[in-house]
């Protein structure tokens, strides 16, 4: 499974045309992980269709192997799992390597802290650089025993505990892997967990809990929730269908509304308003997206998504809305760059731990290609003219996917190709991006860069 051992550079220039056509993105990245964790934790056989079969998530796949349940993969995306039961997880003979996933690394630190079993993760360079302590210390509580590197880094070792205690915790910051990660090691303990988050963040593990017969209360607290989970409940199988990514569907339709002359629809997008707020802040800058064909699939909104080029203006977009685009900042910033005024986003310091310091990776992407932008504390403010800026740069991508495809989207607009360092880690999330939107451009737009 793929250790990135070399860079692969790749340069974006201008289609001839617009970009037409209609599409489907990869499944959920956030609801591939938990339909593997949750399929593993279940009795029974869990029918799973639509998986992105991103790296990310094959990480997952194989941790959810290395722990004893039996995955397999049946045709794309299209995976089952044999689970364990609520604390049958074995221990693995080896160190878990979660590649470059956050979301896998944190999760999987929940379901160990319930489980009396001795592991080890690490992860590449990336992962091993974000901070894990915000998931070390709440489980700590539980029992369990972390270790990890100075800072709370990867690698760690984690005892997770015979008896888990129920957690009681107020999430310091609006983020759905500590929520998940503890949630996770409630399964496992006897009693009520309850986790208070100061803003509302994505919800995929309490509706997928609820999926799969656990006990999920949730009540609002203000711009927050507090979610209140029944330990020890018994998960049984039950089948998932992973809507397509909106955050993927970002970049497509992104492109679509900045190159002039595009009309692009992506198909069966998922909707859950924890996850669109990207859409309603295009809408804001004056983007034509239209929703068709809403419906709800496997417990989840989708609906397909229609951009077409037109003139954007500036937005502010509000701290409240960090949580439910707090991924689609970099391709925002493009949008933004294209745009007439200045926009300001407000609040990004938990963008600056993501696969990258997402904040110092956008203002350099931007400025190496002609655009200017600048930052205040933990605002970010992009100053548009209403014209693409003129390209010309090389991006470092710094392993992160969504840096790799917000420049590579910019290079379709730019007069001056763009091109990246490493385009490889889009993988993770997005794998045959650069064929989908040549296919979409009907052209070479995305290719390798002239020896
Ligand atoms: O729970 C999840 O699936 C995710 C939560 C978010 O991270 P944080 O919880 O760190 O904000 C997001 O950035 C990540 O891509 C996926
Ligand atoms: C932040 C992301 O993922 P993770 O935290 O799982 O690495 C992402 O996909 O943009």
């Amino acid at each position: 499974m793929g250790h990135h051992t070399s860079a692969r550079p790749l340069r974006a220039s201008r289609p001839p045309q617009g970009l037409s056509g209609r599409l489907r993105v990869a499944g959920d990245k956030s609801i591939s992980h938990r339909a593997l964790m949750f399929g593993a934790l279940a009795v029974g056989r869990t029918e799973i269709t639509g998986l992105l079969e991103g790296e990310d998530v094959l990480r997952t796949a194989a941790a959810m192997r290395a722990l004893g349940a039996t995955v397999e993969r049946l045709g794309e995306g299209h995976w089952i799992v044999a689970g364990r039961g609520v604390g049958g997880l074995t221990e693995p003979a080896d160190v878990l390597d979660m590649g470059n996933s956050g979301t896998a690394a944190r999760l999987i630190c929940g379901l160990l802290a319930g489980h009396p079993i001795f592991a080890v993760l690490t992860g590449d360079a990336s992962l091993r650089s974000r901070p894990m302590k915000r998931v070390m210390e709440p489980l700590a509580a539980s029992g369990a025993r972390f270790t990890g590197r100075a800072g709370g880094r990867l690698p760690l070792a984690v005892e997770g505990a015979a008896e888990p205690m129920p957690l009681d915790y107020t999430l310091p910051m609006a983020s759905a892997q500590v929520k998940s990660a503890v949630l996770l090691a409630g399964l496992c303990a006897r009693g009520t967990t309850r986790v208070a988050e100061p803003q509302a963040s994505r919800d995929h593990t309490e509706n997928m809990l609820r999926h799969f017969g656990a006990t999920v209360r949730v009540t609002s607290q203000g711009e927050g929730r507090l979610i209140e989970l029944e330990g020890q409940p018994e998960l049984v199988a039950a089948p998932v269908v992973v809507p397509g990514d909106p955050s993927s569907a970002a970049f497509p339709l992104v492109a679509a509304l900045i190159v002039p002359g595009s009309a692009v629809t992506v198909e069966g997008v998922g909707l859950n308003p924890l996850r669109t707020g990207l859409f309603t802040t295009l809408r804001e800058m004056g983007a034509e997206l239209v929703v068709s064909n809403e419906r709800v699939e496997g417990g989840e909104k989708v609906g397909d998504i229609t951009a077409r080029s037109g003139a954007l203006r500036a937005v502010d977009v509000p701290a409240a809305r960090v949580p439910s685009m707090v991924d689609e900042y970099p391709i925002l910033a493009v949008a933004a760059a294209c745009a007439r005024g200045t926009s300001r986003f407000r609040d990004l310091r938990e963008l600056r731990v993501k696969e990258s310091d997402r904040v110092a990776a956008t203002v350099a992407l931007l400025e190496a290609n002609g655009a200017s932008v600048t930052v205040e504390g933990d605002d970010m403010l992009v100053h548009g003219t209403g014209e693409a800026p003129a390209g010309g740069g090389t991006v470092a991508t710094h392993m992160d996917h969504r840096i790799a495809m917000s420049a590579l989207v910019l290079g379709l607009v730019t007069p001056q190709p763009v091109a990246v360092d490493d385009a490889s880690f889009i993988d993770t999330s997005f794998p045959g991006f650069a064929a989908l939107i040549n296919r979409l451009a009907g052209a070479e737009a995305l290719g390798d860069l002239p020896a």
